[in-house]
């Protein structure tokens, strides 16, 4: 049971004031969660800011620079409304200083407001982003705006966190104040001897140190707030992972003997034959899983190594064995792709396949369960669904996960937990860096796909600046003309105000205007069955040009597609770009990368760019990547941080993973059920970090 003193902070996120549905919808949004619903007081907890402003440096009119965002304190000096009839045109107020002047500027003013805030001759501090056009100076919508006799007021330093559209960063201050006042006084769970060795705040302190910046090292991840949530945030990983790794030595595996049975047959009939490197994996898992202990390994192949083929022989050997297996991927898309896939593969040889997401109709889905339970199914394929409480299997000998980079232990915990112990494997993309494995999974065994099958050809990458994006439209016409396949990638799904971020939407018009009506659209807001229309026309031809968000970053597989243009590749992680580059390049046809940018670039994404470019090895990507990422700059959505944790990088943190593995061990060795008065703390710990499902483990728990 969660401690109780957890409680405010595991309400739902609209117990805090200001929070409404609107709110709540884009808070959701933010932490990239269905609905509120799924959002507790905590999360707000571990959103860090990125940077902060410092309204103590202030630069003068003149000395800003374009696009920083700076304090100015001047003299209002005149009034600029739109003329009679123009209300589209800006209003601007004049501010001056010792140095020049500087333009105001508001959109869509209504009333005189602006008159009564900004009084002529009144003396203002302003702050905000500076543009400068034809050597003037302005600022659109000023974040903050004082008088200077209410200077005292305003917060001199202020934290600048990552948003969502639609919510404004004054909003999501205020909540996440308010979060901070309902943290508890924790009990220690830490050794006395760490925490004066390392200098650690307490928790309390730490989380409020981390929503309080006084300067910018306290944005660094080696500020002593971040150090001590990053050790807790390793700690209550690692803790979870020996507990299942402990729990797994009780629990007896089942030997599964593989007869080729249905191997076999399936094999022969293959399009293709299997490289090297899938026999030997096919190898270890088969002889792992011939054993009594339970497999626990790691199936780790960089994009279009093929994997799934890999899954399949693993899965059929347990079908051979008398069992049945299952297969959860990470999206609806891939789930429903895997089914098609191994349908087709291992139908033909009577292997019984459904697939279960949470899509699945209730109708539907109770006669699956049926089956899954009486063990008239071979195998089944679906997302977190097949993991539910509601569903029972007759025997249950493998369960493969396929977390791509969604890196985890939670659903395989909830497998364990319902009592059956099948074998564990775990498919990842993308070559992960050693420390990247221990932190996410723990010591596991590892087989390497470090073959590309044959035939595949190099991808040919090019950068190119957004401005000749005319002249690859045309490209593509002719390309399609010639019956080839397209992605399209985009970023965001939604026109917003706040970023010039083409959205999917409006560019599936505009490419729809100018090539007709080739292009089908694929984004995460569209319903399930939408999306595997629009997945399946481009599948069979009937679009030849899918514009697309990330949705297609994992495993989506359609050879015969081999150009991808990505918009704003300047915005994405390395390792993402990787993934969205492994759409193309899966057949033996030549294929080509268009990575578009809008310049000018950081030296750093120019960096990131290139080697992307210069080459296709995901190994040489993900350290890269792990590397420039230090750098500090934010870019990529999901990339930003070491997947799997909010405030711990394995970049700035990597001697805290280590120190973490052993305090774990030392404590589960002493201590296997976390009874002691240290215990106790550590299960508040492990509820905090949402790593609780290993509690379930204990006896006393
Ligand atoms: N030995 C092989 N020879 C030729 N083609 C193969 C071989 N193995 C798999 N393929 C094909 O290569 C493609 C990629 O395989 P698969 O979808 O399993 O890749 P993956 O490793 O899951 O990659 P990603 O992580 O990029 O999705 C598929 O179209 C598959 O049919």
């Amino acid at each position: 049971m969660r401690p109780a003193l957890l409680d405010p902070l595991f309400a739902s996120l609209d117990t805090l004031p200001g929070v409404g549905p609107k709110v709540g919808e884009f808070l959701a949004r933010l932490f990239g969660r269905e609905s509120i619903e799924d959002c507790r007081v905590v999360d707000l907890l571990f959103h860090a800011p990125h940077s902060i402003v410092d309204r103590r440096h202030q630069p003068g009119v003149m000395n800003a620079l374009a696009g920083a965002i700076v304090t100015i304190k001047g003299r209002i000096d005149r009034h600029q409304p739109p003329p009679p009839g123009r209300s589209s045109m800006p209003y601007r107020v004049f501010l001056q200083d010792d140095t020049g002047e500087l333009a105001l500027t508001f959109f869509k003013v209504k009333g005189n407001w602006l008159e009564k805030q900004l009084p002529i001759d009144d003396i203002v501090i302003v702050s905000g982003k500076v543009d400068w056009f034809n050597g003037r100076a302005s600022m659109v919508h000023p974040d903050l705006m004082v008088r200077e006799e209410d200077a005292e007021t305003m917060a001199l330093v202020e934290p600048v966190y990552g948003l969502t559209a639609g919510l404004s960063p004054k909003t999501l201050r205020r909540t996440i104040e308010a979060a901070l006042t309902r943290i508890p006084n924790f009990q220690e769970w830490l050794d006395e001897a760490l925490l004066e060795k390392q200098d650690f705040l307490t928790v309390r302190d730490a989380f409020i140190a981390l929503h309080e910046p006084r300067d910018a090292t306290d944005i660094d991840p080696r500020a002593p707030a971040r150090r001590r949530l990053a050790y807790d945030e390793f700690l209550a990983g690692q803790l979870s992972l020996s507990l299942v790794r402990q729990r797994l030595r009780i629990l007896p595996g089942t030997p599964v003997k593989a007869t080729g049975a249905l191997s076999g047959p399936v094999i022969s009939a293959l399009p293709f034959s299997l490289t090297g490197s899938q026999t030997a994996a096919v190898a270890d898992i088969l002889a792992d899983m011939a054993r009594e202990e339970r497999m626990l390994r790691l199936l780790q192949g960089d994009v279009g190594s093929g994997k799934t083929a890999v899954a399949l022989m693993a899965m059929l050997a347990a079908v051979e064995a008398g069992g049945q297996a299952a297969l959860m991927a990470p999206t609806e898309i891939l789930a429903r792709q895997h089914f098609t896939t191994l349908s087709r593969l291992a139908g033909p040889a009577g292997v019984k396949i459904d697939v279960l997401t949470g899509r699945t109709k209730s109708r539907e889905r109770d006669a699956m369960l049926e089956r899954l339970a009486s063990g008239e199914t071979d195998i089944v394929i679906g997302t977190h669904a097949l993991f539910q409480d509601t569903v029972s299997y007759h025997r249950l000998l493998l369960a493969v996960v396929d977390e791509q980079h969604r890196f985890g232990v939670h659903q395989r915990l909830r497998l364990t937990a319902k009592g059956v112990s099948p074998h564990m494997l775990v498919m990842t993309a993308t070559p992960i860096p050693r420390t990247l494995v221990l932190a996410a999974f723990g010591d596991m065994d590892v087989s390497k796909l470090t073959e590309k099958p044959a035939g595949r050809k190099p991808i040919q990458t090019v950068t190119l600046p957004t401005e000749r994006l005319d002249d690859i439209v045309e490209r593509l016409r002719g390309a399609i003309e010639e019956g080839k396949k397209i992605y399209w990638i985009c970023p965001l799904v939604e026109e917003s105000e706040l970023s010039d971020l083409m959205s999917a939407d409006e560019r599936f018009q505009i490419l729809v205007a100018r090539l007709g009506p080739v292009a089908g659209l694929i984004h995460g807001r569209m319903a399930g069955p939408d999306k595997d229309a629009a997945m399946l026309a481009f599948k069979n031809g009937e679009t030849r040009l899918l514009v697309a968000t990330t949705v297609v970053e994992v495993g989506v597989d359609v050879p015969d597609a081999t150009i991808m243009v990505i918009e704003h590749a300047e915005r994405f992680g390395l390792a993402q770009l990787h993934q969205l580059r492994g759409r193309v390049g899966r057949g033996d046809q030549a294929s080509s990368c268009i990575l578009l940018y809008k310049g000018p670039l950081s030296q750093t994404a120019h960096a990131r760019l290139s080697i992307l470019r210069d080459t296709e090895d995901g190994f040489v990507i993900a350290e890269e990547d792990l590397k420039l990422r230090g750098e500090g700059e934010l870019l990529g959505t999901r990339q930003s941080g070491t997947p799997g944790f909010r405030i711990a990088s394995l970049e700035a943190h990597a001697d805290l993973l280590e120190i973490a593995r052993k305090d774990a061990a030392y404590v589960i060795e002493r201590d296997p059920d976390l009874t002691t008065p240290r215990g106790e703390a550590l299960r508040t710990l492990l509820y905090l970090h949402r790593r609780d499902e290993a509690i379930r483990f204990l006896r006393a728990g």
